[in-house]
């Protein structure tokens, strides 16, 4: 069977040397990067992911170990073939705005042309590919100054795609972007791996949006080896929560969620699982104390009601605002 490996780390040591002097940043870091799949690296502000990314783009050498690209070590790569390997979509604003979508996009074949740089009609072919892959096509003659910024990181990555290499690394692609772009872009490289069997390896902090998507996930933390393995593996054996080292917050298996660690005790509340959990999150973000003769709470979709019964009084209301206010009042 063909190996879908096409970047291996073992045991490496990653960090900067200055004058002779090492700091080492993260150690014991070991992946296999597979063709085909959406790997997300998360990791808390400050642990090194971009380190580790400089490190595979081939900008900073490793401090100990060796990163395998197809069976040869990066570091016996020149830059001209580790850009026809791997392609890169950086989080830094381009400050080429008065070129047109399709230059820029045309820019990302320059490994593959020769040195006067002029773009063969299979170039050609190939940038409009990008372009339909990634739904720019109708951007094309727009200059970059004038795309919004979902729509920029899009023409990005369909630069990146022309480069046509193996591996595709994105720093934090979705960062400033709407909820809905943020979806689209990781559904568009989901999409990249899937069907044009690159391995795609993406930074994000964007958990949720990662669980929807990844086939794997690099899980970065301080001081430990780097922790690998599909999403939902990683959630069930619970090291997930290394991504959470505070006590005060933990991942909640049963919504996905990040939550507050603190354990609230609830009382019984009637209705569908899909209402009381909102009902129960307004009461913990609110800190509401329920009376003491609570006798029952419910709460129904249509109409919208949510009822409280105690042993002196009961209470009808139709939004959870109007529920606020009977506990500001009391
Ligand atoms: N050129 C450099 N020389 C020395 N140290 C550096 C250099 N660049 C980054 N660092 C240090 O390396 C550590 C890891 O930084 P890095 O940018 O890799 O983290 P990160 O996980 O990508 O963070 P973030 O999520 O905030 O982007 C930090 O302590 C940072 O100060």
């Amino acid at each position: 069977m063909e190996t879908k490996v096409i970047l291996k780390g073992e045991g490496l040591a990653l960090g900067y040397k200055k004058q002779g002097k090492e700091s080492i940043i993260a150690e014991e870091i070991s992946f296999s990067l597979e063709k085909g799949k959406l790997t997300c690296l998360l990791g808390p502000n400050g642990v090194g992911k971009s380190t580790l990314i400089k490190t595979i783009m081939g900008q900073i050498p490793v401090l100990k170990g060796e990163i395998i690209l197809s069976g040869k070590a990066i570091s016996d790569y020149n830059s001209k073939l580790l850009a026809k390997k791997i392609a890169v979509v950086l989080t830094d604003k381009v400050a080429l705005g008065n070129l047109t979508v399709y230059q820029l996009v045309s820019l990302g074949r320059i490994p593959h042309t020769s040195w006067l740089g002029n773009l063969s009609i299979q170039d050609h072919e190939v940038v409009e590919r990008a372009l339909a892959a990634t739904n720019t096509n109708y951007l094309k003659d727009k200059l970059l100054s004038e795309l919004s910024d979902g729509q920029l990181q899009k023409v990005m990555i369909a630069r990146a795609l022309v480069q046509d290499g193996e591996v595709l690394i994105l720093d934090e692609p979705t960062a400033h972007l709407d909820l809905i772009n943020r979806f689209e872009i990781m559904h568009l490289l989901r999409r990249i791996a899937q069907d044009e069997g690159k391995a795609v390896l993406v930074v994000t902090h964007d958990l949720d949006i990662a669980i929807e998507t990844a086939d794997e996930f690099w899980l970065m933390q301080c001081g430990l080896p780097l922790i690998c393995g599909s999403p939902e593996d990683l959630i069930v054996n619970k090291k997930i929560d290394l991504l959470l080292p505070n006590d005060s917050l933990k991942f909640d298996i049963s919504t996905g969620k990040v939550q507050e660690s603190k354990e609230y005790t609830y009382p019984k509340i009637l209705g569908e699982d899909k209402l009381t959990r909102w009902l129960k999150l307004f009461i913990r973000k609110n800190k509401l104390e329920l009376p003491a003769d609570l006798i029952s709470l419910g709460i129904t979709e249509t109409p919208f009601l949510i009822s409280l019964n105690s042993e002196n009084e009961d209470f009808e209301f139709t939004s959870f605002n109007s529920f606020l206010n009977y506990f500001s009042k009391s």
